[in-house]
């Protein structure tokens, strides 16, 4: 055995030992663990289960993680609004969460906690104002044309065919986010014409190779690494990525680590470009167009740079501190809104009279308007529901700071069954928050929460407010609705992403400069075999193609679609 490998397997049986000594501290009913070692299982009906669990036990309930591991899994609207608003600063992102997201992106929003991310946050909030994501409306646009224009290169005049939409979606969800975030060209529309940094970042994402999934493996290890290693801890990560380790989550976790080499590398030439730009206005923009294609300065990061140089020094960020947020947002934005289109579109085809009420109201307000940027109400409606009922980031972690005691909005039982209104964790209790549960909660979303109704939100209109029952509701940023969080750690993006997924749906379905919208609908076929998508829960929610007729593995999204002409 080499002296790395003694080194990893030693650090392994500590973190393992530190895991089964825990003592059982969470006096909470739940169901009984499936697994010694795994706890829950991970397969992937984990979907169904986790509603279920909520369903069964109630909105705060005692769930087995790794090594059975006691978790608290909640998604009680009292208990989330305590844990995610009132009392952040006790139930933070836990340590491996944190020094991962600092060695991959930087010291970016997701990397810092406490007073470093409140000072962050107090940046960069205001830029991601309703006026200047307005600024962004025409570029997001004009991607989603070009989205429309690969569509359509590949479909015929008269039949349908199937395509696989999801890269295509992926694709102009990284050129969304990277002209919006950077002012960066990323050309990923354009197949052919990538370069080493577009070809990276596509790399993060789940479409084509989930490299922060397959390492996955590497995370507990970190802080142990960091802290007992400290100043060799970089050489301990050179001998692991040494090429003549065989196994493939090392060759995985070296091809990780060249991504962020390129990643960084290139961020930090757009970040100087941007700060020339900035410092020397009088350049015109092809002299001020740099390595990667220059600044419109309606970008976030133009935008936050320039805030940043006028704000006093008390509140001004570090250079390190700006290039972290670009990784981070990139990351951020790009497979979270994948997702979001994929799933409305997935929706859409299952439900044509959906789509159909949809391209009516979008010609008609074409018609009416001419106007390529109307507010279309059932379009909204279509997307919220979307998010609601299929939030892209499902569960997510926190941990406790100090003992504390969660109060309840639903009482449930404790261990013994007496009924509970509060819940008393212990320092260092690892929190799952079911953003999934939450926002299928028939207590305040109706009997029909989980069904897929984007007309709930027209009837709001009629003096009901979907996500409010009897005076209680969740805290969530969006309209009531937990998908990009609440409190001072909620998704700083969500008027971005509501944006980009609105124009991207919309516009597969009715399009205002050519009348011929597209229509989809799930394929069925070849060899007799029906194409079922199956969405499969990790980080993100991902499509496949269910077995026999895929491999229940590989992303994709096949849909029958054709061009319509009226
Ligand atoms: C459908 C699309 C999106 C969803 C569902 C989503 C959801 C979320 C959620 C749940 C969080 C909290 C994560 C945590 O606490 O661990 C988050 C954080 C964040 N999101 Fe989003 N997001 C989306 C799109 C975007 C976009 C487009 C951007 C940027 C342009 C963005 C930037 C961020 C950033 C920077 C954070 C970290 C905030 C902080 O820690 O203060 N997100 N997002």
């Amino acid at each position: 055995m080499t002296l790395p490998q003694i080194i990893g397997y030693g650090l392994l049986t500590l973190a393992i030992w530190k895991l089964v000594r825990r003592r059982a501290t969470l006096n909470l009913a739940g169901p009984e663990k499936d697994h010694w070692l795994k706890g829950l299982p991970f397969s992937s009906m984990r979907f169904q289960r986790y509603l279920k669990i909520a369903a069964d036990y109630g909105k705060a309930v005692k769930i087995h993680g790794l090594f059975g591991q006691e978790l608290f899994y909640v998604s009680d609207p009292r208990a989330l609004h305590h844990i995610l608003v009132k009392e952040q600063h006790i139930f933070e992102e836990n340590n491996v969460f944190i020094l991962c997201n600092k060695l991959i992106f930087g010291e970016g929003l997701i990397s810092t906690l406490g007073e470093q991310h409140r000072k962050q946050r107090k940046m960069i909030n205001p830029v991601f104002s309703t006026s200047n994501m307005r600024q962004l409306l025409s570029i997001i646009h004009s991607i989603s044309q070009q989205l429309k224009s690969v569509l359509m290169a590949n479909l015929s005049a008269d039949s349908s065919a199937e395509l696989d939409v999801l890269p295509w979606l992926s694709r102009s969800a990284l050129d969304c986010v990277c002209e919006g975030v950077l002012g960066y060209h990323s050309n990923a529309l354009d197949a052919g014409n990538g370069n080493e940094y577009t070809e990276a970042l596509r790399m993060i994402g789940f479409v084509n190779f989930p490299y922060l999934t397959k390492t996955v493996v590497f995370r507990p290890l970190m802080p142990v690494v960091t802290r007992n290693l400290s100043l060799y801890w970089r050489k301990f990560v050179d001998c692991l990525t040494m090429s003549w380790l065989p196994t493939q989550t090392l060759r995985n976790f070296r091809e990780l680590r060249r991504i962020v080499e390129v990643m960084d590398s290139a961020s930090r030439t757009i970040f100087e470009e941007k700060k020339l730009a900035l410092e020397k206005p009088s350049l015109t923009p092809s002299q001020s167009n740099g390595t990667f294609g220059g600044t419109r300065e309606q970008d976030i990061m133009s935008i936050m740079i320039k805030s940043n140089a006028s704000s006093s020094e008390a509140d001004r960020l570090s250079d390190a501190e700006l290039l972290g947020q670009m990784n981070v947002m990139i990351f951020a934005g790009f497979e979270t809104t994948t997702a979001a289109v994929a799933r409305a579109l997935h929706m859409l085809a299952m439900h044509p009279h959906v789509q159909e009420q949809l391209r009516a109201e979008i010609c008609d307000a074409i018609a009416a308007y001419g106007a390529t940027d109307v507010d279309h109400s059932y379009a909204n409606a279509v997307v919220r529901e979307t998010l609601r009922l299929y939030p892209s980031i499902p569960i997510l972690g926190r941990t406790t700071t100090e003992a504390v005691s969660v109060p309840l909005q639903f009482p449930v039982r404790s261990t013994s069954g007496e009924e509970i209104s509060a819940v008393p964790l212990v320092k260092n209790q690892t929190i799952v928050v079911s953003v999934l549960a939450a926002n299928h909660n028939q207590a305040v979303w109706g009997e029909d929460a989980s069904e897929w109704k984007p007309e709930r939100w027209l009837n709001s209109s009629q003096g009901t407010t979907p996500g409010v029952k009897d005076g209680v509701k969740y805290p969530g940023v969006y309209s009531s609705m937990m998908t990009f969080l609440a409190g001072s750690r909620s998704c700083i993006g969500f008027k971005f992403a509501e944006m980009e997924i609105n124009l991207s749906a919309r516009g597969r379905v009715g399009d205002s400069s050519t009348r011929h919208p597209f229509r989809s609908s799930v394929r069925t076929g070849r060899g007799g075999n029906v194409k079922e998508v199956q969405w499969k829960m990790g980080i993100f929610f991902a499509p496949v193609v269910k077995q026999p007729a895929g491999d229940g593995e590989t992303p994709q999204l096949p849909l029958s679609m054709r061009l319509v002409r009226e």
